[in-house]
Order: C-alpha cells, then sequence, then structure tokens
C-alpha cells in the first residue's frame, strides 16, 4: 500500500511507501466472562521516518493495538482477522527466529514502566550488551564499549560505572532513559513507544521526549507514540489515529486533529481549546460517561450514548470509516465545529 504525500513538483515521487502497513486487524480476548473485542478492523500505516500519535480514552484498544503489532500480545488474546506488514512482509506469519531477529534490530518497544522491560535481576550493561550481541553480533568488549557509550548519549552520568549496576538503583527518569538506549541501540526503523512517559514527572517527562525526540530523529526512525496527552502528541507527532471502543474514529494530520477536529469525540478530548493556540492539557479531560465495556457494545456507534448530537442512526447503525472520520454526523472537512 502507498500512502500520498505532500504534493510534489513534476517528476518527482507522488507516494511513498509504508513501512508499516496495518490492515484491518481484529484482537479478541477469551476471558471467563466470556469473549470480547478489543480491537475492531483497525487499519493505518507509518511511513519511513513518519510520526504517528495514537490517544484515546483508558480501554480504547491502544496497547493492544501496538502489542499486536510487536505481537507481543498475552495468551487470552487472539488476532481473530487482519494483517500486520513490515516492509511488505506479513509480520504475523514470522517463524519464532525471524521474529526474534525483527523485534530488536528493526522494530522496538518501549513500555510506560521500563521495569516491565528491564530484568529486575540482570546488571544494566548485560542487559544493553545482550541486544548488540545477538543482533549487531558485537563481541563481549566492543558492546561494552557501545553500550557505555550509548548509556552515556542518552545522559545517563558517569556511564561507564553505571553499566555494574541494576534497574532498581536508578531513578525512573533514568530507566526510561535505558529503555530507550536499549530500544535505539540497533538503529530500529520504528519504535513504538507507549506511554512512555506517563509514569514520569512533568520536567523529567520533557527530558525522556527530548531524548526520543533526539534519537530518532538521528537515525530516521518511524515512531507510534501512544499517549494520553495531547499537547505530547501535538508537538512530536506527524499524524494522529484517535481510538474508541476498540476502533480507529478519526485520523488526519495533527493540524488537522488538533485544528479542526471532526468527530464528536475527538472536539469532546480537546475540550473548548482553540486550533493550535495554546498548551493543550496535559491529560484528556474527562467526558460526561464512560466508554461501554468491549463485551456489551450496543449496537451503533459505540460513542452515540455519550454524544451530545447522537441522532437516531447513531443509535442503530455502526458509521463506516470515510474521508478520516467514523461519524453520521462528523463535521465536513474543513469546517470548524
Ligand atoms: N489481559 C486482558 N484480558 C482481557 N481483556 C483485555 C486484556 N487486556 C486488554 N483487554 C481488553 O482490551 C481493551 C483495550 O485495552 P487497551 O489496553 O488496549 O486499552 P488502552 O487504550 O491502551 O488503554 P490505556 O490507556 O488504559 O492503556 C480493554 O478495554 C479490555 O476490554
Amino acid at each position: 500500500m502507498t500512502i500520498p504525500d505532500a504534493p510534489a513538483a513534476p517528476g518527482e515521487r507522488l507516494t511513498m511507501d509504508a513501512l508499516l502497513d496495518v490492515d484491518d486487524l481484529v484482537v479478541r480476548f477469551a476471558t471467563p466472562n466470556g469473549d470480547h473485542t478489543a480491537v475492531r478492523g483497525v487499519s493505518f500505516s507509518v511511513a519511513a521516518g513518519e510520526r504517528l500519535g495514537i490517544v484515546g480514552e483508558s480501554g480504547s484498544g491502544k496497547s493492544v493495538t501496538a502489542q499486536a503489532v510487536m505481537r507481543l500480545l498475552g495468551p487470552a488474546a487472539t488476532v481473530e482477522s487482519g494483517a500486520v506488514r513490515f516492509e511488505g512482509r506479513d509480520v504475523l506469519a514470522f517463524p519464532r527466529d525471524e521474529l526474534r531477529r525483527w523485534r530488536g534490530a528493526q522494530a522496538a518497544m518501549v513500555f510506560q514502566d521500563p521495569l516491565s522491560s528491564l530484568n529486575p535481576l540482570v546488571r544494566i550493561g548485560r542487559q544493553v550488551t545482550e541486544t548488540l550481541r545477538e543482533h549487531l553480533g558485537m563481541d563481549r568488549g566492543a558492546a561494552a564499549v557501545r553500550a557505555a557509550e550509548l548509556l552515556a548519549e542518552v545522559g545517563i552520568p558517569d556511564a561507564a560505572a553505571r553499566l555494574r549496576d541494576y534497574p532498581m538503583t536508578f531513578s525512573g527518569g533514568m530507566r526510561q532513559r535505558v529503555a530507550v538506549a536499549i530500544a535505539v541501540s540497533c538503529s530500529p526503523r520504528l519504535l513504538i513507544a507507549d506511554e512512555p512517559t506517563t509514569a514520569l514527572d512533568v520536567t523529567v517527562q520533557a527530558q525522556v521526549l527530548d531524548l526520543m525526540d533526539r534519537m530518532t530523529a538521528e537515525l530516521g526512525t518511524a515512531v507510534i507514540l501512544i499517549s494520553h496527552d495531547l499537547g505530547v502528541v501535538s508537538t512530536f507527532c506527524d499524524r494522529v489515529l484517535v481510538m474508541y471502543g476498540g476502533r480507529v474514529v478519526e485520523s488526519g494530520t495533527t493540524e488537522e486533529i488538533v485544528g479542526a477536529p471532526r468527530h464528536p469525540y475527538t472536539r469532546a478530548l480537546l475540550g473548548s481549546i482553540p486550533a493550535m493556540t495554546g498548551p493543550l492539557p496535559r491529560r484528556l479531560p474527562s467526558i460526561p460517561g464512560s466508554p461501554p465495556q468491549a463485551g456489551a457494545r450496543p449496537p451503533g456507534c459505540s460513542f452515540a450514548s455519550r454524544c451530545p448530537l447522537a441522532e437516531d442512526v447513531c443509535h442503530e447503525i455502526e458509521p463506516l470509516m470515510k474521508d478520516g472520520v467514523a461519524c453520521h454526523v462528523a463535521t465536513a472537512a474543513g469546517e470548524r465545529p
């Protein structure tokens, strides 16, 4: 699949190939209370070097989508249908060996809590060198030198000495720096960061984002940033997907989504903040009501029961995605709410 590029002069290429292509992804969970569908037909593409933000309230399916792309879903989840293609290759069909080579070397992930990706019982140095040795084939000595360089690059003071320390001796912000260092150590083409700064205080959040910005810009890495923080997404990302009830309800450039949101849900998330002026809220404003449980979604649009603009049709027929928005009553493109 190809994504339309910016208008190009005659003779220039008009499209760029997608690095990652997610097509109609459906993920189901089997639970003691029955099965439910957490991700319902999610499609998107990310081009090389592009930064895509995914926003939405808790439970909208952001993390499950990311985990499905990385093949990190737990045993209760199954990809029921859909495709994940990386440079045209079918990620969902990768055999175990190929998956191991792909993860780390070409696609890496940073989690909200780096303690979930760092092994608390293994010294930091070993965790960084293992990745370098496995994916880049470095010998022990070269990997140790590179590991110290990487930790210094992400701003860990006294990096060479800190290689001998365990994760618990690092602060939350420093651990997240280590996680970013490991994630970018093999120059991945794609980095997925799932709420990478949510657990950190505001100053440290900004430092970690600056770091991710610098490291990925230098490498030309495509980034998928999952965040509750619209301020972060609007400064960091080129395009935004808005998820609700396991679906993408609106997608567009950051300017379109923040400056002229069309779906009533996106508009509610943004509150009454005028287009691209003033700081955006650090947290999504709370919208009256709560999303329906994945196992008990009513017919029609999942947002209808909370939507001030809902009409009869919204409670009966689930709207399809059309021109970047899945809504029966969405504001037309370009028209400001
Ligand atoms: N381990 C699990 N077992 C059963 N259902 C799950 C499990 N993990 C996620 N789900 C289902 O998937 C839905 C989407 O979860 P997901 O973690 O992707 O949401 P999210 O948008 O990332 O929210 P948050 O911002 O809180 O991380 C949940 O509402 C839940 O129904």
